[in-house]
């Protein structure tokens, strides 16, 4: 049975003098647990975010980001879960909350369901979905009007949008004839002008050329950062985490697989695909030993037996990841795949060139007995007359370029 709530203030924040809930969270912020079935396809997480912070969500394509952010908007229906924004709770099913890693719940009996237009979520993808009949006034007047504003204050409040994203003579223009970054322009301020507590934003800048993509980043930052809400972006593109995004979500497979501040993710990526986004390689091994700044890798099946870095670990034994920079591995030629003489320092093995291919930051060159080892040479490096497949090498990855993380 659903109960449906209209308006404000439904319930109860729970919120004290600080704007602190009992949990320590900002009630002015995000607080979404949720669980969602689809088939043989299921999304289990929890989504928090303070109210003047944006969090980027990545993952691989159908990792469940975009039914994420719809169960938050309120499209997608969840089947356990709660989520509250601004204090308010939007949504609530048969849980409080997943208790623990194991995923046990507490069912907290009624079911609450607020409208997804009750829920003031401003929510924007590629396509602007513009009114294509209305000009850009009226499509952005759209929204106060929506809320109650007269006709003239909602043209006025218009025209101060049209002003912040740099389209003041562009009022009476209909979609049409504006071009996809000013079409996409007049989408954020339609969002925007409806005065939302959350912004979701799904691929907001994935259709347009290098130039727009730039300039609206640079507007959502500073629109965003002005209104002090919080804001969830999905996205694909590693400059949108750096000039957007305070924290990073990296989901997989529809779960949590690591979390962390913007620089924790780019510099030590726990998992394949957050460290293929962010253009690193990924070495598995267990942990030997935990404590930064002696901890240590131990390696199966590769050609080096511990791995040294930086980062702290959990317990030995503990499943663990190395993540390093492709272009800091050295590689010099060696007298065989077996000369343990000049394999004997550090993060130092011997190993034969296997699979030599060029890219755009230089020519990429596997270890054969270890693919997932690989190295980033300058395009030069491609005259090196022993630089071939099956040639014998010893490989260097220096101690202060490896990072290790915990998957979660
Ligand atoms: N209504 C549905 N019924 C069944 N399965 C669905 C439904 N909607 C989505 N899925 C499946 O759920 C998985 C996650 O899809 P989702 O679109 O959330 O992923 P995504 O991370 O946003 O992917 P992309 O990066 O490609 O947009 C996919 O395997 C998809 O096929």
């Amino acid at each position: 049975m659903t109960a449906a709530l209209s308006g404000a203030g439904a319930e109860a924040t729970g919120a004290d003098a600080r704007g602190q809930n009992a949990a320590g969270l900002d009630a002015s912020g995000l607080d979404a647990t949720v669980q969602v079935e689809l088939g043989t396809f299921s999304v289990s997480a929890n989504v928090r975010v303070a109210a003047g912070e944006t969090l980027a969500i990545i993952g691989a394509n159908g990792s469940g980001k975009s039914t994420l952010l719809a169960s938050i908007a309120g499209s997608q229906r969840i089947d356990t879960g709660r989520i509250r924004l601004a204090g308010r709770t939007l949504t609530r099913r048969g849980t409080d909350g997943m208790n623990g890693a194991d995923g046990t719940v507490r069912t907290s009996g009624a079911v609450v369901d607020l409208r997804r237009a009750d829920r003031r979520i401003g929510l924007l993808d590629q396509r602007a979905l513009l009114f294509p009949h209305l000009g850009a006034r009226a499509n952005i007047a759209f929204a106060p009007r929506a809320h109650g504003s007269a006709r003239r204050a909602a043209d006025r409040t218009a025209d101060e949008w049209l002003e912040r994203v740099g389209l003041p003579a562009r009022g009476s223009a209909r979609a049409r004839d504006l071009s996809g970054g000013q079409q996409q322009r007049v989408a954020i301020a339609r969002t925007l002008a409806s005065e939302p507590e959350l912004l979701l934003l799904d691929e907001p800048f994935a259709a347009l050329d290098v130039t727009s993509r730039a300039e609206l980043r640079a507007l959502v930052a500073a629109e965003t950062r002005r209104l002090g809400i919080p804001v969830v972006i999905v996205s694909h593109d590693p400059l949108d985490l750096i000039a957007l995004a305070d924290r990073v979500l990296v989901l997989e497979s529809g779960r949590v697989a690591q979390e962390g501040s913007v620089a924790a993710v780019l510099e030590s990526p726990a998992t394949p695909f957050a460290a293929a986004f962010t253009g690193r390689g990924l070495l598995h091994g267990t942990v030997r030993h935990a404590a930064d700044p002696d901890a240590r890798l131990e390696l199966h099946d590769a050609p080096l037996a511990e791995l040294r870095g930086r980062g702290a670990l959990p317990a030995p034994g503990t499943p663990a990841v190395a993540s390093f920079d492709p272009a800091q591995v050295r590689i010099e030629a060696a007298a065989s795949a077996n000369d343990a003489a000049s394999a004997s320092a550090a993060n130092t093995w011997c190993g034969t060139v296997g699979e030599v291919s060029t890219g755009p930051a230089g020519i990429r060159v596997a270890c054969a007995e270890w693919p997932e080892a690989w190295a980033v040479l300058p395009l030069a490096r491609v005259l090196d007359p022993w630089l071939a497949p099956g040639a014998p090498a010893v490989w260097h990855l220096p101690e202060a370029e490896v990072r290790f993380a915990t998957p979660a």
